[in-house]
């Protein structure tokens, strides 16, 4: 899969560590930096990144800031793109069994390490569920998307 990242100072460790993995599972990443821990506006990275996502450039996007709030509220305001904050591999699956999540957002203060490392192997791996109230609950979900916000030229 090619997969966008990004990230603003307080993700740039975690960022590094999410990428050598998705690497190693063979997956292109396309960082769209920050590449250092100066202090930085997550804004000037996330939204190239989450373009790249709306605009079908990449399959995904994971994003890591402080708490990942930031970086979903900014990923969200996009077309096609559903960005979740997730803090554990529990909450990565439901993610994408229930929400069929396209953007992960991570914070790189609330968690890190072993806990970072399987709640992103889960969301990568894991695929929507296919029963009906799932589906029609995604749908809707998408609907409300296409109707209320602007396509990503
Ligand atoms: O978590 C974040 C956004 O969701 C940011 O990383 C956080 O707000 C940055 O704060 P600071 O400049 O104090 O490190």
């Amino acid at each position: 899969m090619k997969i966008a990242m990004a990230n603003d100072h307080a993700g740039t460790r975690l960022k590094e560590e999410i990428k050598k993995y998705l690497e190693s599972e063979g997956h292109e990443v396309k960082d769209f930096g920050t590449y250092d821990e100066e202090s930085c506006d997550l804004s000037d990275f996330v939204l190239p990144a989450a373009t790249a996502v709306a605009k079908g450039e990449c399959e995904r996007g994971i994003f890591v800031d402080g708490v990942g709030y930031g970086s979903a509220m900014i990923a969200n305001k996009l077309r096609g793109i559903f960005a979740v904050v997730c803090q554990d591999p529990f909450c990565a699956a439901l993610a994408r069994q229930h929400n069929d999540s396209n953007v992960l957002c991570l914070g790189g203060k609330i968690i890190g390490g072993a806990i970072a490392m399987e709640t992103v192997k889960t969301w990568m791996h894991t695929d929507p569920l296919t029963a009906e109230k799932y589906v029609r609950r995604v749908e809707k979900v998408k609907q409300i998307d296409a109707e209320h916000t602007v396509a990503v030229k």
